[in-house]
């Protein structure tokens, strides 16, 4: 049977040139479509799209200078090219510092080296993680507005400077307490640390991103856009609707319950499982935007 097919490949594929494969090189090429697909991901979920088309458009209008001979656009085009690549680095600063920062993460390098060995394994308590859920929904209930940053790794300090200092254990009641309307803390976001708080009135960037809900004010906006240029999980609680949302890697999830809240804070609350991180990067990409209910 073997040979027959050998005979038949011989047949119809004599001129066919099937280099040796060694083992590196199926690792090569598993690494390169692994960078190939992060960057795919990475051009369709920051304002790289946008800059992509415009390229696009470009190659296509210098193609057709080219083959239509327009000697002065190819000597423009070509003088240009290095300014534009400079304009590039320019205008996606802050995407290019995320995506180092997110090779930086300690989960990449966990993964590798432990680290954290022998230092405290958990992020926040189960107190903390109750707290902040229980606090969340009764805001909710009332429809009192609220914007929690729950940090990871990435050290917020820029943002926490951008508020009033705080050193104060989480709880249910000092969070209702802070976003109690018409008192001096209740504005912008805290900033959660461990089990502490550590900052109030918080201003946090804006996204840009243009698939966002209409419906969504500059809360949802900053949340989402914290999200994006950090690795923290931000939780929402809606004044208008009472919906409490949670952002976390750029994607927003709507009006979640108590359940998937503490589900959500209980995968962040061990840096162990940091390390498991990689193994997820396998699965599949959720919308940029979910809703859950
Ligand atoms: N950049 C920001 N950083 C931190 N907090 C912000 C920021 N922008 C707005 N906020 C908070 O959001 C409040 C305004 O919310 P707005 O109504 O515009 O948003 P929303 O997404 O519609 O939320 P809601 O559903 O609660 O109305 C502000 O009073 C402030 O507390």
């Amino acid at each position: 049977m073997e040979s027959k097919i050998s005979q038949i490949m011989g047949l119809y594929f004599t001129d066919w040139y099937f280099p040796d494969l060694r083992w590196t090189d199926v690792v090569e090429i598993i690494i390169v479509a692994f960078l190939i697909y992060q960057i795919m991901i990475w051009i369709k979920n920051t304002k790289a799209w946008m800059l992509l088309k415009g390229i696009l458009f470009l190659a296509i209008f210098i193609l057709l200078a080219a083959i239509f001979k327009m000697n002065t656009i190819l000597w423009i085009a070509r003088n240009s090219v290095s300014v534009l690549a400079i304009a590039a680095i320019v205008v996606f600063q802050p995407e290019l510092r995320r995506a180092l920062e997110k090779l930086g993460e300690k989960k990449f390098l966990t993964a590798i080296v432990p680290i954290d060995a022998g230092k405290e394994n958990e992020r926040f308590s189960q107190k903390t993680l109750d707290g902040i859920t229980q606090a969340c929904f009764s805001m909710g209930k009332v429809k009192t507005g609220a914007l929690i940053v729950v940090e990871q790794a990435i050290r917020l300090t820029e943002y926490e400077s951008t508020g009033i200092a705080l050193d104060c254990i989480v709880s249910s009641q000092v969070l209702i307490n802070i976003f109690e309307h018409n008192t001096p803390l209740h504005d912008g976001a805290i900033i959660v640390r461990g089990n502490r708080i550590v900052s109030a009135t918080c201003y946090l960037p804006l996204s840009d991103n243009m698939g966002i809900s209409k419906e969504l004010g500059t809360r949802h906006r900053a949340a989402l856009g914290m999200s994006e240029v950090s690795d923290a999980l931000i939780i929402v609680v809606s004044e208008e609707t009472g919906y409490v949302s949670v952002a976390q890697g750029g994607q927003l999830v709507r009006n979640v319950t108590p359940e998937y809240l503490k589900e959500r804070l209980a995968g962040i609350q061990n840096k162990a499982v940091e390390n498991k991180g990689i193994s997820k990067l396998w699965k599949g990409r959720r919308k940029h935007e979910k809703k859950t209910h």
